[in-house]
């Protein structure tokens, strides 16, 4: 596993949509590969990190952006990795590249749940859940039916990872509404974004890793990004 000391440099909201409309046009990338990236990626640090609890289900939410599309590429490839990961898709756009995600799970036989789960039952069932509900361009207040998704989630004892931002927070001042996520573990894709800071803050049992690796040479010095140099194979290093 790579690790790397703290980044020092973080994108606000623009800059991290820039980056990705660059990443599809400049460099050539289509949406379906760097979100097979970023979900190898997501997928690779919830087996470092929840090995041991294999057995139990894992519970994966996903929005209706390109972050819950990172969830459903992560979904798959942790049932791959011998997990036995859960989808709740409270509002499935119906969208070529999404349908076509959604089937490749399914053909695994992962179950699919539309409707809100209570913090009782996410409790009783699952051993953590993976945040996919927002990334960097949610924005404003959270809005029907993801209100009382997030209500619940945050009820939950169990652990949150969350992919790219702690879903509800403000991409660049963080939990400023209060309603947002409490995740142990972020995994900010690319570059962290402002909002990381925050979650940094919160101190030690805290744990940040970066993932997402398609980067070219010449974007990160464009956007004098920090981006770690990650190890063989590695898709995801750990900051310190
Ligand atoms: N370059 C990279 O690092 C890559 C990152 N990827 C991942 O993509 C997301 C960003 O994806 P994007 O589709 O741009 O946006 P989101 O997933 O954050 O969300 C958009 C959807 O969320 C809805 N939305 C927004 N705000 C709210 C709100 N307040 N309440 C309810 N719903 C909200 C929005 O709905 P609209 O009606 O406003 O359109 C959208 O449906 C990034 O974070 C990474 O995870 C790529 O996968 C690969 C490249
Ligand atoms: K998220």
């Amino acid at each position: 596993m790579t690790r790397f000391r703290q980044l020092m440099k973080f994108l606000n909201q623009v800059q991290a949509q820039r980056i990705d409309e660059e990443l599809m046009s400049t460099y050539a990338f289509s949406i379906d590969q760097l979100m097979e990236l970023a979900g190898l990626s997501v997928a690779s640090v919830v087996e470092y990190e929840f090995a041991h609890v294999k057995e139990s289900p894992l519970l994966i939410v996903a929005g209706p952006g390109n972050n819950g599309g990172d969830a459903l590429v992560a979904a798959r490839h942790l049932k791959h990795f011998g997990f036995n990961p859960e989808v709740l898709y409270p509002k499935a756009p119906n969208n070529p590249l999404y349908l076509r995600l959604v089937k490749q799970c399914e053909d695994l036989d992962i179950p699919f749940h539309s409707k809100e789960l209570s913090s009782s039952y996410i409790d009783d069932r699952y051993s953590m859940i993976l945040d996919g509900i927002f990334g960097f361009s949610f924005k404003g207040d959270v809005r029907a039916p993801f209100d009382t998704v997030l209500n619940s989630l945050r009820s939950s004892s169990k652990p949150i990872v969350s992919i790219d931002i702690p879903s509800g927070w403000d991409v660049e001042n963080g939990n400023v509404s209060g309603v947002g996520l409490c995740p142990k573990i972020l995994i900010s894709l690319t570059a962290p974004k402002l909002c990381a800071r925050h979650f940094i803050e919160k101190g030690n049992d805290r744990s940040h890793y970066v993932g997402g690796r398609f980067v070219p040479r010449a974007l990160v010095e464009k956007y004098e990004l920090d981006t770690p140099n990650y190890i063989g194979s590695s898709q995801f290093a750990k900051l310190d």
